[in-house]
């Protein structure tokens, strides 16, 4: 038996416009996927995810189709549901060469789903590597994040970048740009992280600003705009002191950024009224910047504070289901017993 734990994360700047090859800075954060992988020698997958719930219902299920969970939930829904986790097991019986292992796998998560702070990728990291350790092969993180990648990328037909995997995977602050992907150094970031309660479809919203960035000039513009933030963003941490407390400047101008970054963000359409009403309260309240994270169209938005009027301000926010403070997460994917 082994279990694995992979963080999720918020980005500092660049997601969307990371998919067309822009760069993009996510930051891993303390929140973590748990995976278990325990082999079986019958050839089955018995998957217990209990913090998936669809529609009110917990879910577990196996590889045949009697062993479907049985809920009255469209199909489509489960199988989106079940995909990463499907997609997973794939990838660790190809990396240990077993293509007819089978295990049982047990999920803990305390990531929400769908909200923009990366549960899929945390899932699927922490899940192929305990699959591949409880079958005695142990994959270099970098591969891992390879893997992960291609999982994401078929579970969301082909409309994934490596960010979100690579950042799980290898922990801390890192910098993607389409195939070249780097950990870098960063100062600890004062995060604070809005939650809504709700969540967007990944697939649809980045189908959505495909189809805007191809039907109009200006929307393929602003998508390169919002490289240019995160091209000026990984300037002004190339000349922070990584180990020092971040300066009250430094914050202002990435916070700054955050805020433009939001705005382009929301011109291309993945925003949503709860999303704005969070990022204005932390704004009013004095945060350096704030914008949504991750996919948009519900879930949460992330704030640069260091006191603690954002979390004070959001608390009383309508809408804004959670609050909570996001510290860096220094370690990426790791073993937390086998
Ligand atoms: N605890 C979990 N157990 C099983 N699957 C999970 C869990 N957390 C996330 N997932 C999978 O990840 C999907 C959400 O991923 P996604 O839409 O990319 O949002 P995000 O990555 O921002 O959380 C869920 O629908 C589910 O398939
Ligand atoms: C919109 C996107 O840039 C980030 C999606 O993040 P999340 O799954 O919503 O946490 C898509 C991607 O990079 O694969
Ligand atoms: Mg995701």
């Amino acid at each position: 038996m082994t279990t694995c734990s992979a963080p999720g994360k918020v980005y500092l700047f660049g997601e969307h416009a990371v998919v067309y090859g822009e760069p993009a800075i996510p930051c891993a954060i303390e929140r973590r996927a748990r995976v278990t992988a325990e082999p079986r020698n019958d050839g089955r997958v018995r998957v217990e995810a209990n913090d998936l719930s669809l529609d009110g219902f917990t879910v577990s299920w196996g590889d045949s189709v009697e062993d479907r969970p049985d809920i009255d939930v469209p199909t489509q829904l489960v199988e989106a549901g079940m995909g990463y986790v499907d997609e997973a097991v794939g990838q660790a019986r190809d990396a240990a060469d077993a293509p007819d292992a089978g295990f049982d796998i047990t999920i803990e998560s305390d990531i929400p789903l769908g909200a923009g702070l990366g549960s899929s990728a945390a899932v699927v990291v922490a899940g192929i590597d305990a699959g591949t350790r409880s079958l005695g092969v142990e994959l270099p993180p970098g591969e891992v994040a390879d893997r992960a990648y291609r999982a994401e990328y078929a579970v969301q037909d082909g409309q994934a970048s490596r960010a979100d995997t690579f950042c799980s995977a290898m922990g801390g602050a890192v910098r993607v740009e389409g195939e070249d992907r780097r950990t870098i150094d960063a100062p600890e970031l004062p995060f604070v992280v809005g939650y809504d309660g709700g969540a967007g479809d990944t697939g649809e919203l980045v189908s959505g600003v495909r189809a805007l960035r191809e039907e109009y000039g200006f929307a393929a513009d602003t998508v390169t705009a919002i490289g240019d933030v995160v091209r000026r963003g990984t300037e002004v941490l190339r000349g922070a002191d990584p180990s020092g407390e971040p300066a009250p400047d430094l914050l202002a101008e990435l916070g700054r950024l955050m805020d433009f970054d939001h705005g382009l963000l929301s011109a291309l359409g993945v925003s949503s009224r709860s999303l704005d009403a969070m990022v204005w309260a932390a704004r009013e309240a004095d945060a350096y910047g704030a914008k949504l994270t991750g996919a948009g169209g519900g879930g949460c938005i992330v704030a640069l504070d260091d006191t603690g009027g954002t979390e004070t301000a959001l608390d009383y926010t309508p809408g804004c289901e959670a609050t909570f403070r996001a510290e860096l997460a220094a370690d990426g994917v790791r073993v937390e017993e086998s």
